[in-house]
């Protein structure tokens, strides 16, 4: 893989089976069609799959990356990253430390959450290869988010790290996907604007 961090994270897509009201597989391949620049598998909230029902939908999908040449991230399962050989994991602020995860996958793409000053302080920001920063504007698709914290935690982040590659999240749809950009991130990660778009290539192409 020959891509630049701030080039994969330009239309990252994150979802799991929860987030999809028909087959994942389609929705990815169709987004995948569509231009997506990264995957993140993420298998978590009401409704998801576990065990071998998760692993089978996760070699589903990392084959359809694979065969696209688009990075595949997990979401928070370290196990998982080894068994569907992942591109890189990434984790927020109370899943399995950054130390720890650097430590067991040296090269791969790791991705670590930030959404406001206080975790900034906490985060071993040399250890991560991108910020994911966020909720930018409200979502209804984590139940768990955070307070949307607004484009000035993106334009904060960027006067403070003028190198470090950073990704929005929360809220993003087609029509503010631009002003993230504009604050000085270097893409949009998003799920419900795709997942429930009427028309992902639509979608991803507005994105
Ligand atoms: C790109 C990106 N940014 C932030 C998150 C959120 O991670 P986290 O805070 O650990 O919450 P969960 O996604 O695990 O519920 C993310 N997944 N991706
Ligand atoms: C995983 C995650 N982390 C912070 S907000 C969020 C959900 C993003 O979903 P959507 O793009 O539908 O708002
Ligand atoms: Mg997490």
């Amino acid at each position: 893989m020959s891509f630049s961090i701030k080039q994969i994270l330009r239309k990252y897509f994150i979802m799991g089976s929860q987030n999809c009201n028909r087959n994942p597989a389609e929705i990815l391949e169709e987004a995948v069609k569509a231009g997506i620049t990264a995957f993140q598998f993420r298998e978590k909230g009401d409704g998801c799959l576990a065990g071998e029902a998760k692993l089978n939908l996760g070699k589903q999908l990392r084959a359809i990356c694979q065969r696209a040449d688009i990075p595949f991230i997990v979401n928070d399962d370290i196990e998982l990253v080894d068994l569907l050989d992942a591109d890189g994991i990434h984790v927020g602020q109370d899943d399995i430390p950054v130390e720890s995860v650097r430590k067991l996958f040296p090269n791969k793409i790791v991705g670590l959450s930030v959404s406001n000053a206080k975790e900034l302080a906490i985060s071993p920001i040399d250890l991560v290869d991108y910020v994911g920063a966020g909720p930018i504007f409200d979502t209804t698709t984590k139940l768990d988010a955070k307070e949307a914290v607004g484009l000035e935690w993106i334009t904060n982040l960027r006067r403070e790290f003028t190198k470090l590659p950073i990704v929005g999240i929360g809220g993003i749809t087609t029509e503010n996907a631009t002003s993230v950009i504009e604050s000085g991130a270097d893409g949009v990660s998003v799920i419900s604007a795709i997942t429930a778009a009427p028309d992902i290539k639509r979608a991803v192409t507005l994105l």
